[in-house]
């Protein structure tokens, strides 16, 4: 379960996540949506605590990413797929990241498996097509086999078939009982991936719902979010 007790992170002069508390339950996709700039990605780096609250605070299982002994078997994240070595082959990549958390070599084998790039392990990643580079930062995610996972735009670069892939994959890893929090702008796509979604604006939380409760009251889900975040749209502007 990841929950955000009031976080707040500031930028100089911009309030990139403005006071946000929810909680993400385990069994489930749940779908992180906002405009451009609305602080997904610095909500889910604060998670990660790749970056420090400015106020409030992010729990992983009750915890502090900080202070989890063996991140990587606790939680795993893809947050920006370009963020690797191109000189290094994909089974090399993962193999250092697995062997800094002692994770065995027959895991990395399992993982490149799993997303499909067993084919081309010993390619260098240097090569990899953005789709390439996505499933590999899915296996990244998943290599210490953790409870919570968190997916930045995974669809990013993916075809019609990766697209399905990764559907298909959200919701097994959802129904093995994981917390999986998943940001998308396909809203088509999230309608059909995510049960639960959380919709947030110029950091703050705009809207906390199921698709169902959210397709009931709209024609889709993507008259839903068009309505919920009508004056959250900025671009680039201090607040
Ligand atoms: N390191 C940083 N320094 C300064 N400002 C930042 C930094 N990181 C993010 N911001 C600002 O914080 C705000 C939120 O950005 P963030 O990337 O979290 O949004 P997002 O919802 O992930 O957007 P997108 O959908 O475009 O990926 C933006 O105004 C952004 O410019």
């Amino acid at each position: 379960m990841i929950e955000l007790q009031h976080l707040t992170k500031r930028y100089g002069g911009t309030l990139a996540v403005d006071d946000l508390s929810f909680k993400v339950e385990p069994g489930h996709v749940t779908g992180f949506l906002g405009p451009n700039g609305a602080g997904k990605s610095t909500t889910m780096r604060l998670i990660l605590g790749l970056d420090a609250p400015t106020s409030g605070q992010a729990l992983v299982n009750g915890r502090r990413y900080t202070s989890i002994a063996k991140p990587m078997h606790e939680v795993g994240a893809l947050l920006d797929a370009g963020a690797v070595h191109g000189g290094r082959s994909a089974y090399n990549h993962l193999l250092s990241l697995a062997r800094t958390n002692d994770i065995g070599p027959t895991r990395v084998a399992e993982v490149l498996d799993q997303v499909g790039l067993a084919g081309v392990a010993r390619k260098r990643v240097g090569g990899f097509s953005l789709g390439m580079k996505q499933r590999l930062g899915i296996a990244s995610a998943l290599l210490g086999d953790p409870a919570v996972l968190m997916f930045d735009e995974p669809v990013n670069g993916l075809d019609p078939d990766g697209v399905r892939w990764i559907r298909d994959l959200m919701r097994s890893l959802a129904a093995e009982g994981r917390t999986i929090l998943l940001s998308s702008h396909l809203m088509s796509e999230m309608a059909l991936t995510a049960e639960r979604i959380i919709i947030v604006g110029r950091g703050k939380l705009i809207a906390e719902a199921t698709v169902t409760e959210l397709t009931a009251h709209y024609p889709s889900l993507e008259d839903a979010y068009m309505a919920l975040t009508a004056g959250s749209v900025q671009y680039g502007a201090s607040r």
